[in-house]
Order: structure tokens, then sequence, then C-alpha cells
């Protein structure tokens, strides 16, 4: 394997730290052609579809990519805006808050950048540059607080692949899971209550987080015993009985049973069952995204109004809510103890 050549290293040149906050990415633009693209990448990524690689050759370029490649475009253009989409504004305005707030805590010598798993920003091309830049510490990020192998290890996947072709590696450090967080635990309380504050409180509070194969949790990922640690722990926060809240999964994709209950008919049935004001929060998602904007606050609130629901309120995302921010700062801050992060810790680089 051809590992490149290392720059010389400058004379004085010094040890340097870097925060990648790493989201799983989305397309360029709204259009068949861009998404086809982006789904290619992540479709073919044996963490997300645990089939045959020949098997899934064919279905995902015969069947899948054809015909959901046109569709999520339109679904795309739907809660597309002039920044851009807004998985990616958001992730690239809490990487610039975080720099921001480590700064202010003292920590200014450490640079954030942020990745994309799939797309752009790519992993390679954002370490490559801090590595260029002379980055000799880096903290991996993933904008998951809970754990799964088809998302954070995939993470983990792509960032060790870029290093298996790099002669000089720098330390790394990896953050798992922060899903009972104290911090994010509490910026989630807070985006609720600021809701309720706002808009009056529902008849139940549903959590909604983005599904896996049911094979996936059968085989040992411990995706969702970590959603319902955070479920738990917000309701314990907002001082919820059992009767207030219900946890579901979204997103499913495919003929295989994924994780259950399943948000819509869920929420279908809580209608029919005569439930009229209802709040919805998706956890496990620190951007809104396509399957927040879309699935939530659009798809699923249309399946609540079919059903003789009145008032569905989603919402939103941590986005960047301050106590997110500093929930993030606090992770960070957690997994970088013992690095030089501040200018007056400043090392020479070995
Ligand atoms: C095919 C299987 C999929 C698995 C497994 C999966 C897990 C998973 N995904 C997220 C977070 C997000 N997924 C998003 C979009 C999305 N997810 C899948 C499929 C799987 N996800 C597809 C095909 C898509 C693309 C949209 C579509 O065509 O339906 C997004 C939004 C991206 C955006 O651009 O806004 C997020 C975020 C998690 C957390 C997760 C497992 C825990
Ligand atoms: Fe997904
Ligand atoms: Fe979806």
């Amino acid at each position: 394997m051809p590992f490149a050549k290392e720059p010389a290293l400058q004379p004085g040149s010094v040890s340097r730290t870097a925060v990648v906050l790493v989201n799983l990415g989305t397309p360029d633009a709204p259009t068949p052609g861009a998404v086809r693209r982006y789904l290619k990448e992540f479709l073919s990524d044996p963490r997300v579809v645990e089939i045959p690689k020949a098997i899934w050759w064919f279905i995902l370029n015969g069947i899948i990519l054809p015909f959901r490649s046109k569709q999520s475009a339109q679904k795309y253009a739907a809660i597309w805006t002039s920044d851009g989409s807004p998985l990616k504004f958001h992730t690239q305005a809490q990487a610039k808050l975080l720099r921001g707030l480590l700064g202010e805590r003292g920590h200014n010598d450490v640079t954030v950048a942020m990745a994309m798993r799939y797309g752009s920003p790519s992993l390679p091309e954002v370490l490559g540059k801090l590595k260029a830049d002379g980055h000799d510490r880096i903290l991996i990020l993933p904008a998951y607080p809970q754990y799964s192998g088809t998302t954070t290890a995939s993470v983990s996947d792509a960032v060790f692949d870029h290093y298996k072709k790099v002669r000089n590696i720098p330390e790394l450090r990896f953050v798992r899971d922060y899903h009972d967080h104290d911090g994010y635990v509490n910026a989630l309380k807070k985006t609720v209550l600021a809701h309720w504050e706002t808009n009056g409180r529902g008849e139940k509070l549903l959590m909604s987080f983005h599904g896996v194969p049911k094979r996936t949790i059968d085989l040992g990922d411990t995706y969702q015993r970590e959603c319902m640690e955070t479920a738990r722990l917000l309701a314990e926060k907002l001082r919820l009985n059992e009767n207030d809240y219900l946890v579901t999964f979204q997103s499913r994709f495919g003929k295989a049973e994924w994780l259950q209950p399943y948000t819509a008919p869920t929420v279908a049935q809580l209608a029919k069952d005569g439930v009229r004001k209802l709040d919805v929060i998706c956890p496990g998602f620190t951007s809104d995204c396509l399957e927040t904007l879309e699935e939530i606050a659009m798809e699923v609130r249309h399946e609540f109004k079919a059903n003789g629901g009145k008032e569905f309120n989603y919402i939103p995302c941590l986005n960047s809510h301050p106590a997110w921010i500093s929930a993030l700062t606090e992770v960070a801050e957690q997994h970088m103890i013992g690095w030089p992060t501040m200018s007056s810790m400043r090392k020479l680089r070995r």
C-alpha cells in the first residue's frame, strides 16, 4: 500500500488539537442526480445494509437507486432552504458555536471542523486538511448521541480507512455515545419546556427515534437500549409518568422488520383513540433534517390529522440551542482531558 511522504516539520512547529464533529451527510442538491450519488455512497456501506454484497449490488442499482432517488429528491426539495440542506447548515453552525464556547472556556487552541460520513465535506478531505495544518491530536465526535453500528461504527470505519494510508497518524480519540449525558438530556428538556411555554402542553409526548432493522438489535447492537435510556431520563427530568409519553421508531427502509413500535401507525392509532393534541420530539437527531422536517413534521402530521387529530406539535431538534452547544462542549472537554488545549500549554511537536 502506498504511504504518502510526510511533510518536513517546520522549526518551532507546535502540537495542535482538533475536534471533528461528524454527521451523517446529505445530498449536495435536492435533485435526482445528487440524491442518487448520496444514496449510492450511503447504501453501499456494509454497516448500513447487512445483505451479501453481490445480491445487494443488484437490488441497489437495479431497483432502489432508480426509484428512490427521484422520490427522495422531491422530499428534499420540500425542506431545502437558501442555505442548503438543514442537516448540513445546522451541523456547520454547531461546529462554529462549539469552537466559540471552547474558546470562552479557555480551550483557545482547539480547531473545530465539521465533516460528513457520506457526501461533503468528506472525512478524508477534512482529516487530510487538519494534518496538513499540523494537527496531531484529533477527537472524533459523531453527532449521534446513541451508539449504533450503522452510524457510529461507520464513522470509525471511515476514519481508520483514511489513516490506513497515512504514515504518521495523529493521536486519536473517539466519542462512542453520550445518550445519558446530563447536559444532552437537559438540553432536550429545555426544548420541551420552551415549547410547552409557547404552545401549551399536548395530551402526550411522543419521542420518535430513527429505526434500525430488528435483526441489528438481535445481533447485539446497543442502539435500542440507549434510545430507551435517553427517553427514560428525559421523561424523568420532565416528571412524566408512564401514560404521558411513548417511544417509537421511524424511517423504516425496505420490507424487513425494524424496531417497533413504528412512529406513523402509532400516531394514527393515537388519533383514532381520541388524542387531539400531540407533541412530538425526535431526541436522537441533533440537527433537523429530512427525517424530522419532512417525515415527521409533514408526513406524520398529515397521518395524525387524517385520523381525527387536531393539533400536532413538532418540537424542533437541538440545532443551535445554547444548552446543546454547552453539552457538546462538555462532551468534547471530557474527551480531551490531558491534551494541550490552551495556548499556554503549547508544546513543540515531537
Ligand atoms: C437503509 C438503512 C438505514 C439505516 C440502518 C439507517 C440508520 C440511521 N440513520 C440515521 C440518521 C439519518 N438517516 C437519514 C436519512 C436516511 N436514512 C436512510 C436509511 C437508513 N438509515 C436513508 C435511505 C436516508 C435518506 C433519505 C431517504 O431516501 O429516505 C438522515 C437525514 C439525512 C438528510 O440529508 O437530511 C439522518 C439524520 C440514524 C441515526 C440511524 C441509526 C441509528
Ligand atoms: Fe437513516
Ligand atoms: Fe425517512
